[in-house]
């Protein structure tokens, strides 16, 4: 329905994308993701012909939409950009009601057929309430779904939002992206720009990725969402994006942290009381972090896992099974994990690894996970904890019972 060829998009002196090859169809949302300037706005803008192509074209069916008349893309297009916008004095009604500018004529005089049609679109977004309400009067919330409104009143075939849930809550956000899918089901096409990737991966039907001056990948999200490519899209240091669960952890960055640290102690002191004739590594100790053990599985860890990151510990985790999800967390966050295989019993080898990494440990902490036969001899752990006197936790989900270690 809607398709770029060979479309190079920018300003007077800059090219920002170049050689842009997407379509979208009836029924379907195309999500454009990529990090801060990589040009999805630019790319936005070219499509709703706000700005020309530097080369190739925008068509829709075969029509070259930046030959269209304006009143003519009105009925085919309708576009929601970011910007706040103020209109003065005026109702949810009113602002809606602009959205049959394109059908009203030169007087403007709405028809019954486009009072029907306002109300409908106010349905559609679940907006009855705000008609009656003065748009300066409404939360963001309420200002995106009556600018929704209003571009559903115009009928497009095809839509074209702008980071439409940037000002929104969580649960806005989800509203609004489930509000999305449900219009999308109405013969129209969705061209979108999120943010927000794991909402994206979970409403669109085809994404672009955008970076280095072009679409860097394109396709359908749970092909093209890999790890390796999310990590680069956004140039991840700190974070491993997850391709099975579809969310972002933080990296156990620790190391790296404290070295930094060291040094930054380093620098203080060397002002003050070093003698420089000394051996410095003598005269500065660096924070050690505490060593933690965790022992969990099934899930039970993942806040756990969390927490001990956040504030700095050496973790160890294990055993898991590399089917757990645990493990799959544990592993985004590049932590020390003692594994088995899918579905085994667990090892002697890998029991003794386990120990002989226990044993190195400050703090054991084991949750309620699920005890099975594959899994028994971590409850084996708890024993050789308590018996080489390392300090033993039990994790009951809650992080309260985490503090004070
Ligand atoms: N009016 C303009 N004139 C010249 N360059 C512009 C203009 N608007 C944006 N740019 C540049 O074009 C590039 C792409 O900007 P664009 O707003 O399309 O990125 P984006 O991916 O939408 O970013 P964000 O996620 O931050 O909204 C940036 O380098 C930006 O500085």
């Amino acid at each position: 329905m809607l398709k770029t060829e060979n479309l190079t998009v920018g300003y007077a002196n800059s090219e920002v994308l170049t050689n842009v090859n997407l379509n979208v169809h009836k029924n379907e949302i195309l999500c454009i993701i990529g990090p801060n300037g990589a040009g999805k706005s630019t790319l936005l803008k070219t499509i709703a012909t706000y700005l020309t192509p530097k080369k190739g074209a925008v068509y829709i069916n075969s029509n070259k939409i930046h030959n269209l008349k304006p009143a003519q893309l009105a009925k085919e297009m309708a576009v929601v950009l970011t910007d706040r916008i103020n209109p003065a004095n005026m109702t949810g009604y009113d602002v809606i009601s602009i959205g049959r500018h394109p059908y009203t004529g030169l007087l403007g005089r709405l028809s019954k057929k486009d009072k029907e049609i306002i109300l409908h679109s106010a349905e559609l977004v679940n907006a009855t309430k705000l008609l009656e309400k003065n748009f300066f009067e409404m939360s963001d919330g309420e200002r995106q779904k009556i600018m929704i409104a209003r571009a559903l009143a115009q009928e497009p075939e095809i839509l074209i939002l702008d980071e439409p849930t940037s000002f929104l809550d969580a649960n806005h956000k989800i509203e609004l992206t489930l509000l999305l899918r449900k219009l999308s089901k109405k013969d129209i096409a969705i061209i979108v720009t999120l943010h927000d990737i794991e909402l994206a991966l979970r409403i669109a039907d085809k994404m672009a990725l955008v970076k280095d001056n072009k679409i860097l990948a394109y396709g359908y999200p749970e092909d093209i969402m890999t790890s390796e490519t999310v990590n680069y899209l956004y140039g991840l240091t700190e974070a491993n994006y997850n391709e099975q669960i579809g969310y972002f952890e933080l990296k156990n960055t620790n190391k790296v942290k404290l070295n930094a640290d060291f040094n930054a102690d380093l620098n203080v002191n060397l002002d003050k009381d070093i003698n420089l004739n000394d051996d410095l590594e003598s005269q500065i100790s660096a924070p050690t972090p505490k060593k933690v053990f965790i022992t969990c599985g099934g899930g039970t860890g993942a806040k756990a896992l969390r927490y001990f990151k956040k504030n700095g510990y050496d973790i160890t985790v294990g055993i898991l099974h590399e089917n757990d999800i645990d493990y799959a967390i544990s592993k985004t966050m590049e932590i020390n994990i003692i594994s088995e295989k899918s579905f085994s019993n667990i090892e002697n080898e890998t029991f003794e690894n386990a120990k002989n990494e226990l044993s190195k440990c400050d703090i054991f902490v084991y949750s309620n996970f699920p005890v099975g036969e594959i899994n028994q001899k971590n409850n084996e752990l708890v024993e050789f904890a308590k018996s080489n006197d390392i300090k033993l936790v039990q994790f009951d989900g809650s992080i309260d019972s985490l503090q004070n270690l």
